[in-house]
């Protein structure tokens, strides 16, 4: 077996060295290279060295070559946070080049092996859970519960892909010809650039970066502009807990954004591309990918229908709405953007939902009641009024909400009778606004529900069980809610069909991702 071979020992044996765990004792001068949080809000952290303000590569915490930073604010406050290096082509270079070095050994590391190593990783995020919590609402904005609820999600995929780094099981395959056994084993894709959004800091780098080191690949993650310290806090812990030089690389920047994302794409090193954002960037990065023909996952944008029946469970409907529509204040990729309301409860429902959002208490995510933090800049913020002036512009009511706020803050909103061609209705919004459509049959709601290029979630709430899962299966998406308005766990296959993207993440499917399929044909027996 390849397993008892000697090259497969040593390097086992040398990768098993290479990924001790190192005690975090940083020197006088680490100390001093250590940027101290520049404001009263990061001060609040409990450990100081988990806001780091360089990128990381090769093991290193580096600057950009030429010294430039960018800015982080935080979008409720506009305080500054924080910088990051402005890197470029030179330092995206440099760290694909580390990731193929490193992947040289640590795809030779024994699953067991990266399983140990992110078993404490993941102990470390849970210890320091509520520094991790508090860079979230910081750099996002979204309130404590949202950023607590987050940071516990990310570390599950660390937990679950710990696990599932012990089962990437091949096959035996009987053969049709005399003499000839076949096996199928699984191994790492190799080098994998990481493009992650800023609406789940942490969460979305976890979900790619937790299967992809399971599996023996090594990444270089290029986090967003607006919350990148989530991501260098989670590099932080890597490093503490033993990760070698070069598995994990992050590069930062905000203006050098166009070139960086073409270099990780179209490096010949890079085998794969996992991408989580809008569908015009994710079509261009595949595009850009497909110059190598490299695998890639891409979770884009969704245009979720929330469908309840005459016959649903009103109390519930509202509280799965409330979660699927204005969790992380509407900027979460399954949030339902469409709710089709059967004739027979659209009144009730409209007037109970805008009963409830109106309770919501919007402000600083870092207030105490705070509920629903602010969007993540300006210009989400004018999106959002775009479609909710278009849609009243086309006949629909507010009944509550409607307006822009101060700063990066919208108003939660529902409206009533939104028109099937408002933008509100054909583009994802990823904002606090829910509207409200009207329906009459089982068959005209899911034609209305499947009438957009997107397919990423889909929610219905119906008491009868052979409607549910009519509907559930005549929906074009890639996840439905049956009776829920909650599907995210690290357990399930997220990811969608049509201009949703491909492939899916968490899951058994997850880790497939990162790894080939190599079939072994012995002959001549
Ligand atoms: N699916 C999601 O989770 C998700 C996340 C963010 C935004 N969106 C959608 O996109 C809309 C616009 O938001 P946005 O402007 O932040 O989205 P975007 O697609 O422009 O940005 C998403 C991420 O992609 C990266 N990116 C942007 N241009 C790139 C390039 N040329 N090469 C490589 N990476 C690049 C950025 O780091 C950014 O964080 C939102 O209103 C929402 O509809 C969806
Ligand atoms: O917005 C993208 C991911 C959201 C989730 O995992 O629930």
């Amino acid at each position: 077996m390849l397993s008892c071979s000697k090259t497969a020992i040593r390097l086992s044996r040398q990768s098993a060295l290479a990924i001790k765990p190192r005690q975090f004792t940083p020197t006088l001068s680490q100390l001093l290279l250590m940027r101290a949080a520049s404001t009263k809000s990061a001060a609040m952290l409990k450990d100081q060295g988990l806001l780091r303000q360089q990128a990381l590569i090769n093991g290193k915490w580096v600057d950009a070559a030429d010294g430039s930073t960018f800015q982080i604010n935080n979008p409720a406050t506009g305080e500054e946070l924080g910088s990051a290096p402005e890197m470029g082509l030179v330092e995206t270079k440099e760290a694909i080049a580390a990731a193929s070095e490193a992947f040289k050994t640590w795809s030779k590391t024994t699953a067991k092996e990266r399983h140990d190593l992110l078993k404490k990783l993941y102990d470390a995020m849970v210890a320091n859970m509520e520094d991790l919590a508090l860079i979230i609402t910081l750099e996002n904005g979204k309130s404590k519960a949202d950023a607590k609820g987050e940071g516990v999600y990310a570390a599950s995929f660390i937990e679950w892909f710990a696990e599932e780094a012990t089962r990437t099981y091949g096959d035996t395959i009987p053969s049709p010809a005399q003499g000839i056994r076949n096996v199928t084993i699984k191994q790492p894709i190799g080098v994998c650039s990481i493009l992650t959004p800023w609406n789940f800091p942490s969460a979305m780098i976890t979900r790619k970066v937790g299967p992809a080191l399971a599996a023996g690949c090594t990444v270089v993650i290029k986090p967003p502009a607006e919350t990148p310290f989530s991501s260098l806090a989670f590099a932080e812990l890597a490093q503490r807990v033993g990760f070698p030089a070069g598995v994990i690389n992050v590069v930062t920047t905000h203006k050098n954004i166009k070139e960086i994302g073409k270099e990780m794409c179209e490096n010949k090193s890079v085998k794969k591309v996992s991408f989580t954002g809008s569908t015009g960037i994710a079509k261009l990065l595949a595009s850009q990918a497909s110059s190598t023909l490299k695998k890639m996952s891409i979770e884009a944008g969704g245009n979720a229908p929330f469908i309840v029946f005459d016959d649903a469970d009103l109390d519930k409907a509202i509280e799965g709405a409330i979660i699927a529509k204005f969790r992380n204040s509407g900027q979460t990729c399954i949030c339902s953007n469409r709710i089709y309301v059967q004739s027979g409860v659209y009144d009730e429902f409209a007037a109970r939902l805008a009963e409830r959002v109106d309770k919501f208490k919007v402000g600083n995510g870092l207030d105490e009641g705070t509920t629903h933090g602010p969007l993540i800049h300006s210009a989400a913020v004018d999106k959002v009024e775009r479609h909710v002036k278009d849609a009243v512009e086309r006949g629909a009511s507010v009944l509550v909400g409607g307006k822009r706020l101060e700063g990066n803050f919208f108003a939660p909103t529902v409206l009533s009778d939104v028109p099937s061609d408002a933008q509100l209705t054909v583009e994802e919004t990823f904002g606090p606004v829910a509207g409200l459509i009207k329906f009459e049959t089982e068959d005209e709601v899911i034609k209305l529900a499947n009438n957009t290029p997107y397919g990423l979630a889909g929610y219905v709430y119906s008491n009868d069980i052979g409607r549910s899962w009519r509907v559930s299966e005549g929906l074009e998406v890639g996840m439905v809610g049956a009776n829920t308005g909650s599907l995210s766990t690290a357990y399930i296959p997220f990811g969608g069909v049509k201009e949703s993207g491909y492939g899916r993440e968490g899951g058994r499917e997850g880790i497939a991702e990162y790894l080939t399929t190599k079939l072994i044909s012995f002959g001549g027996l």
